[in-house]
């Protein structure tokens, strides 16, 4: 039989993601309501590993639904990937009787989540990160958000570039997956989009297209470029000396990862939370909640850190095509 939880640590880790609050509060009363104890870890394995651990009531989480950001803080923490670190923050989760922890982070967090998982402590991962790059699962808190608060600042970007019959290149984040930049490139209707995982990006080509475009009477040219492809304001210059279009860049950076979570992120964490509760209660360890086909499941760690995600090439075609 499964021992019974009596008290659960939550913390957030990596990027911060709008909708985490949500998810925190969720797993503090889900807890709470089935007589839980819970303690809230400040800024992800740094914090667990300098023990800057609280108490948490139901309170605590009054009036966070509607909040970016993450009330516990985040960190990134170099220590976390060492075995010696990991040892550590194994202990100080015994020390402090914490018989269950739940991540909300990305895939870098759930590596942390399942060393932990694999020195003994019962562990669970909610996806919360705007780049949407976990793979076994359609859907990481925090994306809806973001690419709502980009395609709305990217709109603005498009106006004026009309207006002076410009190029823009706009980067977005992503330092490894491309999906903000797909979904702004489509919602946006860019005529071009550059992501980290293709490798064919060719300036040339761009260069040429741009030209062509503007014998057709296209009034603008928006380049949306992902942070890991990178190097904006080169490409920018670039393109202005070539084609004598005036070309600017626009880096949205963290204005991407504020904001209040949109209903989408807020019900999502909502139901990822309790559901991550229920998984402790119910005595499993290492597993990562997703949704799929239309339902909140849960995977292993380990299998859901080895399943691929590729960017979809049949969005990223249409999108090519609707460019002309
Ligand atoms: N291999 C690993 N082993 C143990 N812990 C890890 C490992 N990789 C990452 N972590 C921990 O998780 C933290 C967050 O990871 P990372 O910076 O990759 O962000 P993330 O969780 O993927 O979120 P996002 O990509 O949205 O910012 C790291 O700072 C580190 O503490
Ligand atoms: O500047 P930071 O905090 O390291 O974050 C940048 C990275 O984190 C993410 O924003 C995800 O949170 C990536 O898209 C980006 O590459
Ligand atoms: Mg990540």
């Amino acid at each position: 039989m499964a021992k019974q939880i009596r008290t659960i640590g939550v913390l957030t880790s990596g990027g911060d993601a709008p909708g985490m609050n949500a998810a925190i509060r969720a797993v503090v009363r889900t807890a709470l309501g089935n007589g839980v104890k819970v303690r809230g870890i400040r800024r992800g394995y740094s914090g667990l590993l300098n023990e800057d651990i609280i108490d948490m009531t139901a309170r605590d989480v009054s009036d966070t639904i509607q909040r970016g950001g993450t009330i516990l803080q985040t960190a990134r923490c170099l220590d976390m990937c060492t075995e010696e670190g990991q040892q550590k923050a194994a202990a100080i989760c015994k020390k402090y009787e914490i018989d269950g922890l739940v991540v909300i982070g990305g895939d870098g967090s759930f590596k942390g989540a399942r060393a932990l998982s694999n020195l003994g402590v019962n562990t669970i991962g909610i996806p919360g990160t705007i780049d949407m790059d976990i793979a076994c699962t359609e859907y990481t808190i925090g994306f809806d958000t973001a690419v709502n608060t980009a395609m709305e600042a990217i709109d603005k970007v498009r106006d004026t570039s009309t207006s002076h019959e410009r190029c823009s290149v706009v980067e977005v984040m992503g330092r490894d997956a491309g999906y903000l930049a797909l979904w702004c490139g489509i919602a946006n209707g860019a005529e071009k989009i550059l992501l980290p995982e293709e490798h064919d990006y060719n300036e040339e080509q761009i260069i040429q297209d741009i030209t062509e475009n503007r014998k057709r009477g296209k009034k603008h040219y928006i380049i949306i470029n992902a942070e890991g492809v990178g190097d904006s304001a080169n490409l920018a210059r670039k393109i202005e000396e070539a084609t004598g279009m005036e070309t600017r860049a626009t880096i949205l950076g963290y204005m991407q990862r504020g904001g209040s979570p949109t209903a989408k992120d807020r019900v999502y964490a909502s139901i990822m939370g309790a559901k991550a509760v229920q998984l402790l209660m119910e005595g499993k360890t290492n597993r990562v909640v997703g949704y799929k086909h239309g339902e909140y499941v849960d995977f292993d760690i380990d299998e859901a850190l080895d399943m691929q995600k590729a960017i979809p090439a049949y969005q990223y075609d249409i999108a090519k095509g609707l460019s002309i």
